[in-house]
């Protein structure tokens, strides 16, 4: 078996980014990621990717270069284009999933990544909701809807409700009363009201938070994917493995210094170290790179 992420969402919600962060992080703990690119218009890649639709060549033939594949273990994440329509509406990218499914064993969750500022619009946040609840019932996989970019969201003002108001999707009636307040919601008051009515019924879509920079929001964030996917169960002897190499030395002092610089996710974000990794712009992975580094090197 071989598991992975299908990294899904509208333009500039962070999907790229995401497979960006989410494989350092997953590579420090000890697994090997393969990331695959089937973004034509992704020119400036900050990963290194195994197989990349640019190439224009096979699956097939990438996988037996490389070994990947399901001898190979790897974990795959696929970064998919921006056009939302492809995961709410038609077949073809549902199609090429379900193939690769089949054909590679592979365990997929589905990584639905909204930009958190669609939260500052009661109108934007339920078309959030909507698009959410389409996209689920498409593509019928294990499913994580994920506000991205949460870091910025005190930058959008303050919000109308709590956070977990949005993230629970809590009783949109709120929402409702909220959107009458501005007139030019008021002629689409009734087709508000219906489809909060569907969302409410179906009662299936909820958020979790993520800021890709936050070492401990990516900690978290792999724990409800490896459950959703079933990792946490075909990998009980990996995932052993896995939390062991961090704890695991023969001399106390090295076992202190290994902790310090890598076993971040089961703690709380430290003061001294500030708590996040690669808080620097536009440099989100280095930290991952030198704590692996400095772990090899102890
Ligand atoms: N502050 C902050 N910025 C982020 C985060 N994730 C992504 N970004 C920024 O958001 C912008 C868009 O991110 P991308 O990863 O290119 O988004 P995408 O979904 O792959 O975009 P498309 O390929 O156009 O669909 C970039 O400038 C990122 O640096 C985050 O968690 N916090």
């Amino acid at each position: 078996m071989v598991f992975g992420q299908v990294v899904i969402g509208p333009p500039g919600s962070g999907k790229t980014t995401y497979c960006n962060g989410m494989s350092q992080f997953l590579q420090l703990i000890g697994r090997k990621v393969a990331i695959i690119n089937l973004d034509p218009a992704n020119d400036s890649l900050p990963y290194e990717c195994a197989i990349n639709i640019e190439d224009l060549i096979k699956l097939s033939d990438v996988m037996t270069e490389h070994s990947l594949g399901p001898n190979g273990d790897h974990y795959f994440l696929f970064d998919f284009p921006g056009q939302v329509e492809l995961f709410f509406l038609h077949a073809n990218a549902k199609n090429v999933i379900t193939k690769l499914i089949k054909s590679l064993n592979l365990r997929l969750t589905a990584m639905h990544l909204v930009d958190a500022h669609l939260c500052s619009d009661p109108g934007k946040y339920v078309s959030a909701l909507l698009l959410s609840l389409s996209t689920m019932l498409h593509m019928e996989l294990p499913h994580i809807n994920v506000l991205s970019k949460i870091d910025l969201i005190e930058n959008y003002g303050k919000l109308a409700f709590n956070l977990d108001f949005y993230t629970d999707v809590l009783d949109l009636s709120y929402l409702q009363h909220h959107l009458d307040q501005d007139p030019r919601s008021a002629k689409y008051r009734k087709l508000t009201k219906e489809l909060c009515e569907v969302i409410d019924n179906y009662s299936i879509v909820n958020f979790t938070t993520l800021d890709i920079q936050d070492k401990e929001s990516v900690g978290n964030l792999v724990k409800l994917i490896d459950k959703s996917n079933g990792y946490i169960f075909a990998g009980i002897e990996a995932s052993a493995v896995e939390f062991s190499k961090i704890a695991i030395a023969t001399e106390a002092n090295l076992v202190v210094r290994k902790l310090h610089s890598s076993l971040f996710f089961f703690m709380p974000p430290c003061r001294h170290t500030g708590g996040t990794w690669g808080r620097k712009k536009g440099n989100p992975i280095n930290l991952f790179r030198s704590s692996t580094s400095s772990l090899s090197n102890t």
